[in-house]
């Protein structure tokens, strides 16, 4: 099938990427002329394990990049993967969306032919039909259910693991409102359907838009919980680790998601949950209990940051932070528990001295002021303390490395590393 894609960040490059890999004739239409030149040279404009294999076999191929929308013409379908921000008070802010959807809208205006338009973005249920569709009906001057047609497919790949999740789907949700959008939809994903049997989930466009929300508070919630119970385990010298162990035999509980720690962070769970919350109290409900799992989460870094300070005094000494990225496996700094503990030790005006295997340049970004190493080596040297903040496993693999810091104080947010005798060692949760 002839695909659009517009928006190639972490969602766009890796559907366009591997829908090029099913098979299919890709466009990806981006603003970005650095990121349309990647794509086309065949490299990946992310740090994503197994894109750059992807994009070498199929960029400028199959899958071809422009920032020129007409291109979107010569395809039946397009999938809308365009950022869906916070505004300052936690809602959503769809005004990048939909201004891309106006633009293409009016480039649909020429096409003579029926077109299925998927939002793949996270949105608020009701905005598919209520604000894309109507921008789509009068800049195309086309008529919805008639050569016109929308659907709503949500996205659950994680960063680090987007091509295999991807690859490999817990569950396809196809939300749609007529028979056209969702035979577009199996003909789209029937490869991968055939390859890996994931069930799909057929479903109105608003329950599919929830799904997605549903989904990422369910599993932020998931780990507030295990940080609050963790909280209290570290209160009565309790391994959190052991008993997560445990309560994840449980099926219904299950193992994953269980890791305590600094919390979530990233460029989903913070703005979802947040804007999910917006949403409902928009509508008259308060909810509580997401409430609290992000008061539970923003605690987190300064649990981190007073256990340090019992142990040391850390202004104007070097405290080593390691791992910058929001999780391992991405360049991704974006919401990173790693922010608010930097802010935190400023605050405490320490020097820092910061390192990640790959986020440094986008954190130095939001940082250019604080020092950079280019080893976990580096950063310890002369140290008064380190705080691990991300669980890189490289870090598992320190050792005598902790020896060369003035006071080997470590405080693992991520149970990354196995203490010895030489260091003084604290664990947020255990
Ligand atoms: N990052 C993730 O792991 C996941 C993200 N999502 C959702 O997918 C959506 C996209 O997220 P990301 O891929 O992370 O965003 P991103 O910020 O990485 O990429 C968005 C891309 O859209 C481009 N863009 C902006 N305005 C444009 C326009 N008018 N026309 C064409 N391109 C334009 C930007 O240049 C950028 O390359 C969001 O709604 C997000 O919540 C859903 C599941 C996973
Ligand atoms: O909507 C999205 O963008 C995506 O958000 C998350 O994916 P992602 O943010 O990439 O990464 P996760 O692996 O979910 O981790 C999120 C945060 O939770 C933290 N986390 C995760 C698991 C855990 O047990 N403990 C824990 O602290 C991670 O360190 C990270 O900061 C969801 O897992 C995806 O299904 C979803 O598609």
């Amino acid at each position: 099938m002839r695909v659009s894609i517009v928006g190639s960040g972490y969602v766009g490059t890796t559907t366009a990427a591997c829908f090029a890999d099913l098979g299919h004739d890709i466009v990806n239409v981006d603003i970005d002329q650095d990121i349309v030149d990647a794509i086309n040279a065949g490299q990946s404009p992310i740090h994503e394990p197994g894109l750059d294999d992807l994009l070498d076999e199929h960029g400028s191929d199959a899958l071809t990049a422009t920032t020129d929308y007409a291109d979107v013409r010569e395809t039946d379908v397009t999938f809308l993967a365009l950022p869906t921000p916070s505004r300052d008070d936690g809602s959503i802010d769809t005004s990048i969306i939909e201004a891309a959807t106006e633009t293409l809208g009016a480039t649909l205006a020429d096409k003579d032919d029926e077109h299925v338009v998927v939002t793949k973005s996270t949105v608020i249920p009701t905005t598919t039909t209520d604000t894309l569709a109507p921008i789509l009906e009068d800049a195309s001057r086309k008529t919805l259910g008639e050569d016109l047609h929308v659907a709503m497919n949500p996205e659950f790949l994680r960063e680090g693991t987007a091509v295999e999740d991807f690859q490999h789907p817990d569950k396809l949700v196809f939300g749609t409102q007529d028979d056209t959008a969702l035979d577009t939809l199996y003909d789209v994903f029937a490869p991968l359907i055939e390859q890996t049997d994931a069930p799909v989930v057929e479903t109105d466009i608003a329950e599919a838009e929830m799904i997605k929300y549903a989904n990422n508070a369910f599993l932020a919630s998931k780990v507030s919980l295990i940080n609050d119970l963790g909280n209290i385990c570290k209160e009565f010298g309790v391994d959190a680790y052991e008993v997560a162990d445990a309560i994840g035999l449980d099926d219904r509980i299950g193992e994953r998601f269980l890791r305590s720690g600094v919390g979530w962070g990233g460029s989903c769970f913070p703005k979802d949950v947040n804007a999910i919350i917006a949403a409902a109290k928009n509508k008259g409900y308060t909810p509580a209990l997401l409430e609290a799992a992000v008061a539970v989460n923003d605690t987190q870094p300064q649990r981190l940051l007073d256990l340090l300070n019992d142990y040391v005094d850390v202004a104007g000494e070097r405290v080593a932070v390691l791992g910058l990225a929001f999780k391992p496996g991405t360049d991704d700094v974006r919401n990173s528990r790693a922010i608010e503990v930097i802010e935190g030790l400023q605050n405490r005006d320490a020097t820092i001295v910061g390192y990640d295997p790959v986020a440094t340049e986008n954190m130095r970004e939001r940082f250019p002021d604080i020092k950079y190493t280019s080893s976990a080596a580096a950063a310890l040297k002369d140290a008064v303390g380190a705080v691990i903040v991300t669980d890189w496993d490289e870090f598992a693999t320190l050792d005598e490395e902790f020896t060369t810091m003035r006071e080997p104080v470590v405080v693992d947010g991520r149970r990354s590393i196995t203490p010895t005798p030489d260091i003084t060692y604290e664990g947020l949760t255990w």
